[in-house]
């Protein structure tokens, strides 16, 4: 490996701490009983900090889909066939997927990434080919990927970063899709806090009492098969994971070290951002997180990423669709540091003591 090209080892610097405090200050002077706006107070303070300015702003999003397949389809850990992946990206192109109709509702730019689906996609003009293979192998039989296939993901998170900050973005919004990608989510999550697949694995699209516990008997086998060679989170990436979480990590990794604040949806997503802190210093300090999803391991996850969630709405689509719907409260968050009144411009009364 090419020491000098793993941007991913380089720390990210934390957002600025005087800034933080200005804005501290200032949501102390607004016509209001100090700490009254509650979360949406410390989201207006950590933009401020992360943007480095005094009026913090949320208008231009950017939303990155990636989509991929994974071998570990092949063992039946799904509700729905591999073959949903590579329609969905059609209809994401087309305007028909959720996060496609949350992204026009927030006039947030959306990129879809295509990384590799089993049968390939037909050439769309709104879809991106960053095609590595036709899907992972199954961690069944191998590594899930080649570390050069690991460092590629990496770069076309990265690559999908760099775009949306140098078009201006002030939120990235990573998504994916890739049926049975709860699996190898799990299997990243098990290894990375050395946890029991039963504590980490759900039912993704719609698994029944029995298909979640051939899931969990797949990742337990998975697991023991890979355990010597899971030294670390790269390995346990390139081992366990997907094109589009491998991609995702690669993108959070780069938003940190660039000092853009990131929105982390649900399950898959935030095990994304699990793994992206493990391998740069500091990259969580720039991390919100939209949602809690239904998935139950979603929990565990944001519990070690000291992450709270937003919203709470038992969503459990992926695709970004969770962190796109707390948007609007960033916005408002945003709207109220930005434009309400102080105590003196109003003229009003402050506290007796
Ligand atoms: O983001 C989540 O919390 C989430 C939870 C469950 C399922 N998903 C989505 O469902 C797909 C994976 O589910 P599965 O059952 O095929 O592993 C994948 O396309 C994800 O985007 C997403
Ligand atoms: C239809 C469908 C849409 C999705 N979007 C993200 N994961 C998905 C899984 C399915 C099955």
């Amino acid at each position: 490996m090419n020491v000098e090209h793993e941007f991913w080892r380089t720390p990210a610097a934390a957002p600025d701490a005087a800034w933080r405090e200005r804005a501290r200050a200032r949501q102390d002077e607004l016509t209001k009983p100090a700490g009254s706006l509650g979360r949406l107070e410390e989201l207006a303070i950590f933009m401020a900090a992360a943007q480095g300015c005094d009026r913090p702003a949320v208008e231009r999003v950017n939303i990155a889909v990636f989509v991929a397949d994974h071998g570990i389809a092949a063992a039946g850990v799904s509700a729905f066939p591999q073959a949903v992946t590579v329609q969905m990206i059609s209809n994401l192109a087309h305007g028909g997927a959720a996060i496609s109709v949350l992204a026009k509702q927030l006039a947030a730019d959306m990129e879809i990434i295509n990384l590799g689906t089993a049968v390939a996609a037909p050439a769309l003009v709104n879809v991106r080919d960053a095609v590595i293979a036709a899907g992972t192998a199954s961690f069944l039989h191998g590594p899930a990927m080649t570390a050069a296939q690991y460092r590629q993901a990496l770069a076309a998170g990265r690559d999908a970063a760099a775009r949306a900050q140098a078009a201006g973005c002030q939120l990235f919004i990573g998504g994916e899709v890739g049926i049975a990608n709860t699996t190898a989510a799990a299997a990243v999550a098990c290894a990375l806090l050395d946890e029991a697949p039963v504590r980490l694995a759900g039912p993704g699209t719609g698994l029944d009492r029995d298909g979640l516990q051939h899931k969990v008997d797949v990742l337990e086998q998975a697991l023991a098969q890979h355990r010597d060679a899971l030294v670390d989170a790269d390995a346990i990436l390139q081992y366990l994971g997907g094109f589009e979480i491998v991609a995702l990590t690669g993108a959070y990794v780069h938003c940190a070290q660039q000092g853009l604040p990131v929105l982390i949806d649900g399950y898959i997503s935030s095990i994304a951002a699990l793994a992206a802190a493990r391998l740069c210093a500091g990259a969580d300090h720039w991390f919100l997180y939209g949602h809690n999803s239904a998935e139950p391991g979603h929990a565990r996850v944001l519990a070690t990423l000291a992450g709270r969630p937003l919203l709470d709405l038992d969503m459990r689509l992926g695709e970004g669709s969770g962190a796109a719907t707390a948007v609007p409260l960033l916005r408002l968050a945003c709207a109220l540091h930005n434009d309400m009144a102080t105590f003196a411009e109003a003229e009003i009364a402050g506290r007796c003591d």
